[in-house]
């Protein structure tokens, strides 16, 4: 294949692979080599680097440029290309014969400036250390002004990017400011020789380094923490892939990915932007999936082409309070090399597309974002956040890519600004529940009673797609199994269970049982961890000293309960270990323990807890304010994160309930209990009523609708936890509203369960759209309970599949008032055509079916006319997108021919031909309430049109017939639009 063949074919490729690092370092070397060898000449090259423009709109024109330059530019491009890019970014391409050709460059030229040309990639490739020196000669023969030089010296541009600035300026002035700078470079004798033998030496010292950074990285990535004392499980017998998805809506069905694809091309909003963030639920796996990241890397399985890896923990972050340059941040936070770091750091600075750095927990930061302070200085020192915060947004370092976890909604629009994409970690799948619990399990018959028990108790089901929860179940399936059948059913009900299994373990080894007391034998280990986890949550520390364990009155007997964990790579003043919690989750889960059980907390405790955790934005206001609960002032909120005081909030709202009262009233003073139980319960009423209150009015004309606010899952989910179905009537009992809008709020099983529970008492019917969520099955069953109370059912993009529609159905037949339902882009098949078909032949009041970008066959619609047939009030029938063809087109038509209620067909997009179009102009002749008909983008031709125009001088109902994109020539559309204005191409 000749050159311009092969550029043209792999254009997309080849985008793709000078785009995809993130960074223009490949790009600009392709430009370097062609300018060396004459193919650009200085005018072209202006015209394709752009730097304000995205590096892919450069990229391609380049691609255009040197196509319109003929097979010999062709060729040097692809040889370029193959000699810069690292082998895993050209896996995709192919070469030819051309990735042999040798890229020297033209020889010596009289000219300096053709030199300046001819040598430019090994002018990059020496210069980089005399930048200085350059411009200081520069600037004294009045070459270049003080200006020219802080342009070039810019510190967003890399060593390289500098000196091709200071190339391209000095070809910019002139002969004599060519010659002057090609005169100094001679002077300090950068020969390409010498400089090559010192690449050598640097990249063995890089290579040292790496090998240390990943003997370390695997040490530490190999256990789980919350694995970490057994021994029993390393991530690789325990890691189990959760679902990924793009956080954004790219219009179609979402986008599920893999590892590879969170630093891949995929889902890319910003070319400009180095920053991934990994978002997610508390204990959705969001360290765990970075933990799984750094292993395979330090293990040279993944992201082969990234040379250095720097973890970096949020958590520990926070403890730093000293001034640091980068350099000390990379060496000192996660590896120090053995020798030569300037040279190490160098080689960072110079090649930042190598060179990767995670953020784990940005929640758990304490500082907000804030991109007001600019520090681009890779030397200066700077406070810890100010280094994070201008690494993330690509103004120190630009070029390194960055991947940030972080839980959902704790990112603020200022961020989201610097982010390349946003992917949403959604925990585990229904499949990956049962992988994850036969994986825990050694004993596949312990296993299989495991997921037995989660079958008949679908609300644990749905709690165990959160990993952590999942984890707890599996550890406590002892306790689980020996549970009454239906309990444990909230999140409150999985954390007492984990309590009660560590206190077990515990007795077990020092007198046998546990007996029915134990919160009351293991009081002081609760309050103790209580007030530590507490007064760690005001302030928004997770990383206890021996002093702060001290000040809790925290003994070696609690800490040898298992719940505190040593924190990895942290020691306090005296050097000894610190602690944190097995999981954060637990942390807030001993909070609420200390705020219910504890006699001496301050009245107003409950109500500042329950106010901060309502003020989302709270978590951008991060201050450090301990002294808060001690302050007088009455009006002051909680502080610490919003996220983790809402967990709080949710077991406060479970410790709460009447369910655990009986137990908890062993271990606390009634009169409290019940007045905090009173509290709760009043700032339940009182939010939920404050949010409804907040629905504006209807437009005049429109129905009166809501859309949640942020905040109003978290109410819901607390009135749930607390299991007192009184608080969820009264909560719904005002509302008046006739549509309910959840639409992307990451709402899962677990969600729906707590929705369910409160909506259900809704006393007058309303549409719930809960579009563009993870609802799946095991949410579908859940939301079962509400479903009388739902006029109009719209779960589009829920990964839903026909097990999920049978259980709807199922029960939707006897509900009165269920009438629409819209499942736009599940996993529908003709399975499900089956179960409709029963809903419209037994549901004679049932309005509206819409099941377009789904599975559905002609044997499908076969199966759906034989309920078409029988249904005496269906008005709209959505199939756009499926794959129906002329005999679904013919079943359908011929069974709704005596529908006297269908006002509205959709069959857009279903490869409906000739043989359709004729049997659906028999429909139209007949029916008299059709009003619409849309038969876009499908294979109809002029016979078929014929037909319907035919039968259209029959019928007065129908409005209009959409016929874009069939098989019909623009003279067709002109002649067939004359002969009936009806028809719309
Ligand atoms: N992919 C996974 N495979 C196996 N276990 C997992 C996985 N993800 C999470 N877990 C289990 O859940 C626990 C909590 O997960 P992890 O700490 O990664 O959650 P997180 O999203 O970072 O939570 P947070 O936002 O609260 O910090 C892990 O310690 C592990 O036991």
């Amino acid at each position: 294949m000749s050159a311009l063949q092969l550029v043209l074919k792999q254009r997309p490729a080849l985008l793709r692979a000078l785009c995809c690092g993130g960074t223009s370092e490949p790009f600009e070397c392709v430009l370097d080599l062609l300018l060396s060898r004459g193919i650009l000449v200085w005018e072209d090259y202006q015209s394709v680097q752009i730097p304000t423009r995205p590096l892919t709109s450069n990229v391609r024109d380049l691609l255009d440029l040197v196509y319109t330059k003929g097979e010999e530019a062709c060729s040097l491009l692809l040889a370029a290309v193959g000699q810069v890019l690292p082998e895993a970014q050209k896996a995709d391409l192919s070469f030819g014969k051309f990735s042999s050709m040798i890229l020297d460059s033209r020889g010596p030229s009289t000219r300096s400036i053709q030199t300046l040309l001819a040598d430019r990639p090994a002018l990059v490739q020496n210069c980089r250390e005399h930048i200085d020196g350059a411009l200081e000669v520069l600037l004294e023969t009045g070459c270049l002004s003080t200006k020219d030089c802080d342009e070039i010296q810019l510190p967003v541009y890399t060593p390289s990017q500098q000196v091709r600035r200071l190339l391209d300026q000095v070809a910019f002035k002139g002969e004599h400011a060519v010659q002057t700078l090609l005169q100094y470079l001679d002077q300090v004798q950068v020969t390409s020789g010498a400089s090559q033998k010192k690449e050598k030496q640097l990249s063995a010292e890089c290579l040292q380094y790496q090998k240390k950074l990943q003997s370390s990285i695997l040490a530490q990535s190999h256990f789980l923490s919350t694995y970490g004392g057994t021994g029993r499980f390393s991530l690789d017998d325990i890691y189990t892939d959760g679902l990924l998805e793009l956080a954004q809506d790219c219009g179609k069905s979402p986008v599920t990915l893999s590892l590879e694809d969170v630093l891949g091309l995929v889902g890319t909003l910003n070319e400009e932007a180095d920053t991934v963030l990994i978002s997610g639920k508390a204990g959705s796996g969001k360290s765990t999936l970075l933990q799984r990241l750094h292993l395979l890397w330090a293990r040279g399985t993944f992201l082969t082409d990234i040379l250095l890896v720097f973890p970096f923990s949020c958590r520990k972050l926070n403890t730093e309070r000293r001034k640091l340059s980068l350099k000390e941040l990379l060496f000192l936070h996660c590896c120090w090399p053995d020798c030569g770091q300037d040279q190490i750091f160098q080689f960072i600075l110079d090649h930042p597309n190598l060179v990767l750095f995670t953020f784990d927990g940005l929640d758990e930061f304490k500082h907000s974002f804030s991109d007001e302070e600019r520090h681009c200085c890779p030397t200066q020192p700077a406070s810890v956040h100010m280094l994070l915060f201008n690494l993330l947004q690509g103004s120190l370092m630009k070029g390194v890519r960055k991947v940030v976890t972080s839980r959902t909604w704790a990112v603020g629009p200022a961020l989201m600004r610097y982010l390349r994409k946003e992917v949403l970690l959604k925990g585990f799948s229904p499949r990956g529940i049962e992988c994850f619990v036969r994986k825990h399990h050694n004993d596949p018959s312990m296993a299989d009673r495991v997921l037995e028990s989660l079958q008949s108790n679908t609300a644990l089901l749905g709690l165990c797609h959160v990993p952590v929860l999942c984890w707890i179940v599996s550890k406590c399936s002892k306790e689980l199994l020996d549970c009454d059948k239906g309990s444990p059913q909230t999140i409150t009900d999985v954390y007492l269970m984990i309590l009660q299994h560590f206190f077990h373990r515990q007795n077990l080894q020092v007198q046998g049982t546990l007996r029915a007391g134990w919160l009351k034998e293991h009081f002081d280990t609760v309050m103790h961890l209580g007030q530590l986890a507490l007064e760690g949550l005001e302030t928004s520390c997770y990383v206890f000293s021996g002093a702060d364990l001290q000040r809790s009155k925290v003994t070696q007997k609690d800490v040898s309960m298992g719940f505190l964990i040593v924190s990895e790579g942290f020691t306090d003043a005296s050097n000894c270990n610190c602690y944190e919690f097995l999981h954060i989750t637990l942390q807030c889960f001993f909070a609420a323990l200390y705020i219910v059980l504890s006699d001496s907390i301050d009245k107003s405790t409950i109500l500042k807890l329950f106010q901060s955790s309502c003020k989302q934005e709270s978590s951008l206001r991060k201050v450090c304010l301990k002294h808060c609960l001690e302050s007088s002032l009455e009006n002051r909120t909680l502080t610490g994160e919003t996220p983790n005081l809402q967990i709080t909030a949710k077991f406060v709202s479970g410790l709460l309930s009447h369910h655990h009262r009986d137990f908890l009233l062993q271990s606390c003073v009634p009169q409290t209990f019940e007045w905090k139980t009173k509290q709760v319960t009043k700032c339940l009423s009182k939010g939920i009523q404050k949010h409804f209150k907040s629905i504006p009015k209807p437009v005049e004309g429109e129905k009166k609708s809501m859309h949640a606010m942020p905040g109003f899952m978290w109410l819901i989910k607390c009135i749930y936890e607390m299991q007192e179905s009184s608080i969820a009537k009264g909560a719904v009992a005002k509302l008046e509203v006739e549509h309910l809008k959840l639409t992307y709020c990451n709402i899962g099983p677990v969600e729906c369960t707590a929705l369910a529970y409160v909506l259900q008492h809704l006393r007058t019917p309303v549409g719930f759209q809960l579009d563009y969520n993870s609802v799946g099955d095991v949410g579908v069953e859940q939301l079962l309970p509400c479903l009388h109370t739902c006029h109009s059912l719209y779960l589009r993009n829920n990964n839903i599949s026909d097990e999920g529609v049978r259980k709807i159905v199922e029960r939707g037949i006897h509900c009165d008032n269920f009438k629409k339902i819209a499942l736009f882009n599940n996993r529908l098949t003709d399975v499900s055509t089956q179960y409709f078909a029963h809903l419209l032949k037994t549901k004679q009041n049932f309005l509206s079916l819409r099941l377009g970008n789904n599975s559905i066959t002609s044997e499908g619609a076969e199966q759906l006319a034989e309920g078409l047939r029988n249904s005496q009030s269906l008005q709209y029938l959505g199939l756009w997108g499926n794959e129906i063809e002329d005999k679904g087109a013919e079943a359908l038509a011929n069974a709704l021919q005596d529908s006297t209620t269908l006002l509205w067909l959709s069959l857009v997009d279903n490869g409906v031909g000739n043989a359709g179009a004729r049997a659906l102009a028999e429909l139209v002749k007949k029916t008299r309430t059709l009003e619409e008909l849309w038969l876009s983008k499908n294979r109809i031709g002029r016979d078929g049109v014929d037909c319907l125009i035919h039968a259209l001088k029959m019928n007065s109902s129908i409005k209009s017939v959409w016929l874009r994109g069939n098989n019909l020539s623009p003279e067709d559309v002109e002649e067939l639009t004359k002969q009936e204005s009806r028809l719309t191409f």
